[in-house]
């Protein structure tokens, strides 16, 4: 009997994901921290997983560096196991862990040219590039920096030698709003350069800016997967406006008989506020009817829609 392997040419239009999980599970005694996760990472894209504490990111990260093993299931990383690829897969990703603990006498600099050692070439100037936009002095004994900064380090030792694939965990986390802003530039750069990222955050907002795709982590299973475009027209959006006075009785009840209108008030005086889920067009069809004196519709929060939709309080019924 002939086995035909099965390979992806070009002419399939698809390519090999840069990461993938198929029914990936880990079990710590009785407690499930992963269930059955698949993910599939687009080369050249970045990708977040997003959750809150507990949903299992941290561990989906670690298993893909091969940190801890899967309890079942299967993952390639950059089309290898990642138990099986070594220090040479190793080489090409970058890793930030989420619990990064840098301690010691020892200076930035030369805490990175260790980490040099291992992640194989980097350029010369290329880790003093990093520091430079980070805002970090590399001159400075690791164990006095300060949480922030030591978060700055961890980003640094990832981006360095420019790997095919970086694995941020939690990465925004201590960067004051600047440094931010600075972070999600670098991964935007990264991305135009053919480089793959992942990274996880329990902050939405924080990486809607720079991400291509979202996954939603909840209890250790994704419940939602899409675009940041596809979030959006899922979002929730507050809206807020006035019509004239006169059909302000007439405008509560037309809105009220619309099932994406939520916290609706509306004032005899005509002004009006409303939390709005999913797209906007029946508001402004009904609005239209109207004469519209004031209307500011804000900027989805995509974080608010995610909560609302998986969050605790949801009805997963
Ligand atoms: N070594 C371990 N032993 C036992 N349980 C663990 C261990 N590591 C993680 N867990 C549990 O697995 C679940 C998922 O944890 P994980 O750290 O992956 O979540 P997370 O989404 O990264 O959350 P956080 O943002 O809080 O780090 C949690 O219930 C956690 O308590």
């Amino acid at each position: 009997m002939c086995i035909v392997p099965f390979v992806l040419s070009a002419d399939d239009g698809a390519m090999t994901p840069a990461v993938r999980t198929d029914a990936l599970r880990k079990d710590y005694g009785r407690r499930t921290a992963v269930r059955g996760l698949n993910l599939a990472v687009e080369p050249g894209t970045v990708h977040g997983l997003i959750g809150p504490n507990g949903a299992g990111k941290t561990t989906t990260l670690r298993m893909l560096l091969d940190i801890i093993r899967p309890t079942s299931g299967e993952i390639r990383v950059l089309g290898s196991s990642p138990r099986r690829g070594g220090p040479g897969l190793r080489r090409r990703i970058g890793y930030l862990p989420g619990e990064l603990r840098l301690e010691g006498r020892v200076t930035g600099r030369n805490l990175l040219r260790h980490y040099a050692e291992i992640s194989g070439v980097v350029a010369p100037g290329a880790a003093e590039e990093f520091a430079g936009r980070l805002d970090l002095d590399l001159t400075r004994p690791v164990r006095a920096l300060s949480k922030g900064n030591k978060q700055k380090l961890g980003l640094v030792q990832a981006f360095m030698h420019r790997p095919e694939l970086l694995v941020l965990d939690e990465p925004t986390s201590g960067l004051d709003p600047l440094v931010q802003r600075e972070f999600l530039q670098l991964v935007r750069e990264a991305r135009d350069a053919g480089q793959t990222v992942l990274l996880s955050s329990h902050v939405l907002s924080e990486i809607q800016q720079a991400a291509d795709r979202v996954a939603v982590l909840s209890a250790g299973s994704v419940v939602a997967e899409g675009s940041v475009a596809d979030l959006r027209l899922t979002a929730v959006r507050h809206v807020r406006g006035a019509v004239d006075s006169a059909t302000a009785r007439e405008l509560k009840a037309e809105l009220d008989a619309l099932p994406q209108v939520r916290e609706l008030e509306v004032a005899d005086s005509g002004r009006f506020s409303a939390v709005l889920d999913g797209s906007p067009d029946p508001l402004l069809k009904v609005l239209a009817e109207h004469r519209v004196l004031d209307l500011v519709v804000e900027e989805p929060d995509l974080e608010e829609s995610v909560l609302a939709l998986y969050g605790p309080e949801a009805d997963h019924a």
